[in-house]
C-alpha cells in the first residue's frame, strides 16, 4: 500500500518536499554553492594566509622601487601601496582578523538572541516582559559610544570590541525568534507534545527550534553582514588593528588618504568588504528557503462544527472511579475580566469506561477536557473545582507535576492528528521521542516499540509509516497513528476530542472499531468529545450532556437514547442524522447557545425550549437525580418521563 495516497475523502492534502535533506536542498541552489564556496575559500584564507605569508602582518615596508605599483599579472596582482606591500597579500592576511571579529559577534548574538527569544516566545507571561525589557533597554543604548567606551578600557582588543557589538544588536535576533515562536507555540503539535508528555525545553529544542531556524539563518546572515562593517568601521579608525598589521577596514583608511593620488588602492579593500556582506545576506535567504521549503507543504482540513456536553453530581469524589470531575469552573482571561466557560461541572469515569461527552459548539467540551491535563489555551484556567485521578487532584498540581501524568496516565487524541504532529520530522522519530520519555529504553529499543505499536494500530506497512513526513500520510492512517502516540506511554484514560470529525465516513467506522478494540485489550477508559449520536451509541457506556458550560443531563447510554429527561437531549437527539431518514428535512432546536458571558438567569436553555415557563427565569436550576445513576437540570423533566425521543 503506497503511503502517499490521499485520504478518501480528501481532507487533507499536501504537497510532499521533494527532498527531506536540509542540505541536499540547499545544494540544489547554484546561487548557495557559490555563497558557500566563496565563504569556505574566505575561512581556508584565514588559516592559511597568516601562515603561509607570516612575514606580511609585521611588514611596514615593501620593495621601496614599486611604491604604489599598478595592477599586472606578472608583478603585483593588485599592485602595492605607498609603502610598496602587496595589496593582494595583505588582504589574505587581514581575512583572519577580519572574520574573528565577525565570528565573536555572531557567536555572541546567537548566545543571546535565540535562548531569549526561545524562551520569551514559547513561555510569554513574565519572562516575556522581562526579556522584552532588557531589549528596549539594549537598543535603546548608543552602540558606538558602549564600544568606544570598552575600546578604552580593552584597547585594541577585537574580542572586547565585537562582544560589546554582538550584545548592543542581539535584541534583533530576540525579537525576530520571539515573533518566529509565537505561532509554532499555539500548534497543535506542540499542545499535542505535551499532552504526550514531553518536556518543555525538550520541545522546544527538538520542534520548535528547528523551525524558527530558517528565520534564525537569515537574521545570522543580516548580522554577519552589519558586524563586518561595524569591524571594518573600528578597523577604518585604527582602533581595533595595530599598524603595520592588514585589515580591510584599515586597508581602505590607507587606500583614502592617497584617494587623489592613487583612486585604485580602495577599491580591492572595498570591493571585497561590500561582496563579503552581498554573499552573506544571499547565503541567508537561499539557506531559509531550502529550509523552509519541506514546511511549505500547505496542509488543508476540514473540521465540522461540533455538538456536545458533560454533567454535575455530588461534591463527593466516587471512591470508585477512575477520574471523578467535580464542580470544575474554567475562565478565560480577556482585558481583566474572567469569563467562566466551564460552570459547576462534575462526572465520574470508571476504569474501563467510555463517557461521552455531548453538546453543541462552545458549550465548553473541549475545555473541560483539557483542564484535566492542564492543556487549557491561551488564558484558560481552573477558576474552582477538583479534578481527581490515581488519589491525587490535578487541579491542584503544578506543571512539573501534571508533565508527569500526561503521555503516561492520561493521553489525548486531538480531531485534527495531521496538525498534530511536527511536520518537519518522520513519524518514527516522533514517536520513539515518546516511547523513550516513558519508557527509558535504548534507541534500538524504542525503534522497536514503535513499529510494534504502529502494528497495534493495524496499520499494514510499519516500518514504511515510521519512515514517513506528516504530510505523506492519508488522514485515517494519521490518525490510526495518533492512537498509537497515544498508546506509547500504556494510559489508563485517553481523551479522545472527537477523533473522527475530520474523517470521512468509512474511515471513522474503522478508527472507531480500532478504538473499541484496543480498548477492549488494555482496559484503558476513553473520555469521548462528540457531537454525533451515532458514536456515542456505538461507543459510550454513559454520556455526559454539556448545555452552556454546565451539565444539564447525564446517564446511561440506553435510558438517555429511549428516554431523554432535558428538552436538550432531547431536541439534540432529534436532530440527530443517523435517526432522520435521508428523504426528510434534518429537524434543528431553533437558536444557538448563549456566549460565555451572555448567560441568562435561571435554565441556559429557556429561551430555544418548548416547555419553557416564568418559573424557568427564576435563579439556579439544579441538576436533579432523575433515576437510578442519572441527573437532568430541568424543571420540567417529569413531563418528558415515559417519552420517546
Ligand atoms: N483560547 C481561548 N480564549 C478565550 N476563549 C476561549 C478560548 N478557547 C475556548 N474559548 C471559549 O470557551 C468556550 C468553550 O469552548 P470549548 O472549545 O471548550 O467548546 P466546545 O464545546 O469544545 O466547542 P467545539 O466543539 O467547537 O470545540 C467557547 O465559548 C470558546 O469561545
Amino acid at each position: 500500500m503506497s503511503i502517499a495516497e490521499a485520504d478518501p475523502n480528501g481532507i487533507i492534502q499536501c504537497t510532499p518536499p521533494k527532498s527531506a535533506r536540509f542540505l541536499h536542498r540547499l545544494l540544489r541552489r547554484k546561487l548557495a554553492v557559490a555563497g558557500i564556496a566563496y565563504l569556505l575559500a574566505l575561512i581556508v584564507t584565514a588559516i592559511v594566509a597568516p601562515i603561509a605569508l607570516s612575514h606580511i602582518a609585521g611588514q611596514s615596508a615593501g620593495s621601496l622601487d614599486a611604491v604604489r605599483a599598478q595592477p599586472s599579472l606578472h608583478h603585483h596582482l593588485l599592485g602595492t601601496d605607498e609603502l610598496g606591500r602587496d595589496v593582494l597579500d595583505r588582504l589574505f592576511v587581514g581575512t583572519r582578523i577580519t572574520l574573528v571579529g565577525v565570528g565573536t559577534a555572531v557567536l555572541v548574538v546567537l548566545a543571546i538572541g535565540v535562548p531569549l527569544g526561545l524562551a520569551a516566545g514559547y513561555f510569554g507571561g513574565w519572562i516575556d516582559r522581562i526579556v522584552t525589557w532588557v531589549s528596549d533597554l539594549l537598543f535603546g543604548m548608543p552602540g558606538i559610544v558602549v564600544v568606544l567606551l570598552v575600546l578604552a578600557v580593552f584597547p585594541y582588543s577585537m574580542l572586547a570590541a565585537m562582544t560589546a557589538f554582538g550584545v548592543l544588536v542581539s535584541p534583533a535576533m530576540i525579537r525576530v525568534v520571539r515573533v518566529s515562536v509565537l505561532p509554532i507555540e499555539r500548534e497543535l503539535y506542540i499542545a499535542a507534545a505535551r499532552a504526550a508528555g514531553l518536556s518543555r525545553p525538550y520541545i522546544i529544542v527538538r520542534h520548535v527550534l528547528p523551525r524558527v531556524s530558517g528565520a534564525i539563518i537569515v537574521q545570522t546572515s543580516v548580522m554577519a553582514g552589519l558586524s563586518l562593517i561595524a569591524q571594518s568601521g573600528l578597523c577604518f579608525l585604527g582602533l581595533l588593528v595595530r599598524s603595520p598589521a592588514p585589515s580591510w577596514g584599515g586597508m581602505v583608511a590607507d587606500g583614502l588618504q592617497l584617494i587623489i593620488q592613487d583612486p585604485w588602492l580602495i577599491w580591492p579593500p572595498g570591493i571585497l568588504i561590500a561582496v563579503t556582506v552581498l554573499v552573506l545576506g544571499l547565503l541567508g535567504d537561499v539557506s531559509r528557503d531550502a529550509l523552509t521549503e519541506a514546511w511549505a507543504a500547505p496542509v488543508r482540513s476540514r473540521r465540522r462544527p461540533v455538538t456536545a456536553a458533560i454533567g454535575d453530581i455530588s461534591d463527593e469524589a466516587d471512591a470508585g472511579a477512575l477520574l471523578s470531575v467535580r464542580g470544575l469552573n474554567v475562565v478565560f482571561q480577556s482585558r481583566g475580566a474572567h469569563t467562566r466557560v466551564v460552570d459547576g461541572v462534575s462526572f465520574d469515569i470508571a476504569p474501563g469506561e467510555t463517557l461521552g461527552l455531548v453538546g453543541e459548539s462552545g458549550c465548553g467540551k473541549s475545555a473541560t477536557a483539557m483542564s484535566i491535563v492542564g492543556l487549557l489555551p491561551g488564558t484558560g484556567q481552573v477558576e474552582a473545582g477538583s479534578i481527581f485521578f490515581g488519589g491525587r487532584d490535578l487541579a491542584t498540581l503544578s506543571d512539573r507535576e501534571l508533565h508527569q501524568v500526561r503521555g503516561r496516565d492520561i493521553a489525548v487524541i486531538s480531531q485534527e492528528p495531521m496538525v498534530s504532529f511536527n511536520p518537519t520530522l518522520r513519524i518514527g522519530r516522533q514517536l520513539a521521542e515518546i516511547v523513550r520519555r516513558h519508557h527509558h529504553v535504548s534507541r534500538a529499543a524504542a525503534r522497536s516499540r514503535v513499529l510494534d505499536l504502529l502494528a497495534q494500530v493495524q496499520l499494514p506497512d510499519p516500518a514504511a509509516v515510521a519512515a514517513s513526513y506528516p504530510h505523506e500520510l492519508s488522514g485515517g492512517m494519521a490518525q490510526r497513528v495518533a492512537i498509537a502516540r497515544a498508546l506509547a506511554g500504556e494510559p489508563s484514560l485517553v481523551i479522545a476530542d472527537e477523533p473522527t470529525t475530520a474523517l470521512d465516513v468509512t474511515v471513522q467506522a474503522e478508527i472507531l472499531e480500532l478504538l473499541r478494540e484496543l480498548q477492549a485489550n488494555r482496559g484503558m477508559a476513553i473520555l469521548l468529545i462528540t457531537h454525533d449520536w451515532g458514536v456515542v451509541a456505538e461507543m459510550c457506556q454513559r454520556a455526559v450532556v454539556l448545555y452552556a458550560g454546565q451539565v444539564i443531563e447525564q446517564g446511561p447510554i440506553l435510558p438517555v437514547f429511549q428516554e431523554p429527561r432535558h428538552p436538550y437531549t432531547k431536541g439534540l437527539l432529534t436532530a440527530n442524522p443517523h435517526g432522520v431518514p435521508s428523504s426528510e428535512a434534518l429537524p434543528a432546536i431553533p437558536g444557538t447557545v448563549p456566549a460565555p458571558g451572555q448567560w441568562p438567569i435561571g435554565c441556559r436553555f429557556k429561551d430555544r425550549c418548548v416547555l419553557a415557563t416564568g418559573e424557568c427565569g427564576d435563579g439556579t436550576i439544579p441538576l436533579e437525580p432523575v433515576g437510578t445513576r442519572r441527573e437532568a437540570r430541568c424543571l420540567h423533566s417529569a413531563m418528558l418521563e415515559g417519552e420517546c425521543a
